[in-house]
């Protein structure tokens, strides 16, 4: 598990989904970070312009990375591991349905949440509770509670 060697990361959403608002998806975004920051000495920057950290994008299909996203449903996004360059970067694909707080399409916050546990350099859990196991599963966002495997997941590496 690569991890990064400071804290202190900045973030910056490149572009929209039409599937929701600005704000719902600035919100979502804010909000999936700080479910780590929660259970780490991470913190976590916007920034709106230059390259951050973790840069935050949605596109279809071949989008400029090796790894094509795949129509609707199966792939839902992908995150690479901390690094610098495409490192820690995460990729939406605009061709799911992508939603604020509905259980009718795939819930941002729960997804962004998943995929920033990769950013931070997790891999996929096998426990079906957590957050990093490979299969969406919808919670809450409002009452979201980051599962105990995620939590000793993340500490494992920035405790
Ligand atoms: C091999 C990977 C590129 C698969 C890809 C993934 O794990 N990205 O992080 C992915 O989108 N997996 C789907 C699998 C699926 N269609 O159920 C997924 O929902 N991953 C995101 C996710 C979101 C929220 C919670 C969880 N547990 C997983
Ligand atoms: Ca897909
Ligand atoms: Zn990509
Ligand atoms: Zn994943």
């Amino acid at each position: 598990n690569l991890k990064w060697k400071k804290n202190s990361l900045t973030y910056r959403i490149e572009n929209y989904t039409p599937d929701m608002s600005v704000a719902e998806v600035d919100d979502s975004i804010g909000k999936a970070l700080q479910v780590w920051a929660k259970v780490t000495p991470l913190r976590f920057t916007r920034i709106y312009s230059g390259i951050a950290d973790i840069m935050i994008s949605f596109g279809r299909w071949a989008h400029g990375d090796g790894y094509p996203f795949d129509g609707p449903n199966e792939i839902l996004a992908h995150a690479f591991a901390p690094g610098d360059g495409i490192g820690g970067d995460a990729h939406f694909d605009e061709d799911e349905t992508f939603t604020f707080r509905s259980n009718t399409g795939y819930v941002l916050f729960m997804v962004a949440a998943h995929e920033f546990g990769h950013s931070l350099g997790l891999s996929h859990s096998n426990d079906p509770g957590a957050l990093m196991y490979p299969v969406y599963s919808y919670s809450n966002p409002d009452t979201y509670v980051l599962p105990r495997d995620d939590v000793n997941g993340i500490q494992s590496l920035y405790g």
